[in-house]
């Protein structure tokens, strides 16, 4: 049985180590870890038949077959090349921080030469499918309109830097309108999305990201406009917030639960 390491135990680690404590993927939690100690101990409380070890990830790749990242953008460069360096395959839910060419390639790289894997889940949006299959022809163009209510978005560098009075928006407002490459730095916590678009499709640098605040919204709104050679498609999605943390959608961990039961599957489904 795969035996799986879970970094970052926070909305989506938390929900996907219950999925495995329920029996809902057959695979073996064998380790977990949080830089913060609580987080660690309130997830153990949760389990019921496991009882994983709390392990650093220098060891924690010792032991596992596959660590599942669901930390941080800035927790993906300790995470990913350590777990690759020792034979290890890795899940990353934080795909913003491979906007960094330097660290995609760096990654792929030790892949190949490891013979790994690198699993990027969907996360919170729908499409990735169609957009992966428009793919094998000319894409012209993706756009991603994310809308979300303002505190979803407190905290961004974005917000920060421009001195973005989120309390002060009353009705919808456009407060970022361009490239993905720059997104996904703008807002690390809450367009990992726009990066998973990027790789699948036509690049950061061509993947146009609208985000708008609206506090009439208690949902995450992605919707992705891909055309192409093979014609157009829309998705949109309305997401409900995962429990403990308003930015993240709920879509995002059942996301992490289907492509490791995925993995762990003999059959494939789906592009
Ligand atoms: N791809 C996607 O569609 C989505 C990706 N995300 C990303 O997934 C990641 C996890 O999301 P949530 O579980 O909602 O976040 P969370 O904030 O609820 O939990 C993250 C946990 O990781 C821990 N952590 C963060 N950095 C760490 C580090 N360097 N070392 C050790 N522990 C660390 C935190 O202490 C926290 O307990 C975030 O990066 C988030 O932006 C979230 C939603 C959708
Ligand atoms: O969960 C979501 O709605 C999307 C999100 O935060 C992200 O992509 O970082």
């Amino acid at each position: 049985m795969l035996k799986i390491g879970v970094f970052g135990c926070g909305a989506i680690g938390t929900e996907l180590c219950k999925a495995i404590d329920s029996g809902h993927i057959d695979v073996e939690l064998y380790a977990v870890y949080d830089r913060h100690e609580q987080a660690t101990i309130d997830l153990k409380e949760q389990l019921r038949n496991v009882d994983p070890k709390v392990l650093e990830i220098v060891e924690m790749v010792k032991h596992v077959d596959l660590v599942v990242e669901c930390a941080s953008q800035q927790a993906v460069y300790e995470v990913v090349p350590t777990a690759l360096h020792a034979k290890c395959d890795v899940m990353s839910i934080s795909v913003g921080a491979f906007a960094d060419q330097n660290l995609l390639k760096t990654t792929t790289d030790l892949a190949k030469e490891y013979d790994c894997k690198i699993y990027l889940p969907s996360g919170a949006i729908a499409g990735l499918d169609g957009l992966k299959s428009a793919s094998a022809k000319t894409i012209y163009s993706v756009t991603l309109t994310t809308e979300k209510h303002p505190r979803s978005l407190a905290g961004a560098p974005y917000v920060i830097q421009n001195n973005i009075d989120l309390d002060a928006i009353t009705g919808k407002t456009v407060i970022f309108d361009g490239m993905a490459s720059e997104a996904v730095k703008a807002f690390p916590a809450n367009v990992n999305v726009a990066a998973s678009l990027s790789i699948a499709g036509i690049g950061f640098d061509r993947t146009k990201v609208r985000i708008v605040a609206n506090p009439a919204l208690s949902r995450n709104i992605h919707e992705i406009t891909v055309e192409g050679e093979f014609g157009m498609f829309t998705s949109r999605v309305e997401n409900v917030p995962a429990p403990t943390n308003p930015k993240t959608s709920y879509l995002a961990a059942l996301s992490a639960i289907s492509t490791l039961k995925k993995i762990a599957s003999p059959l494939q489904v789906g592009t």
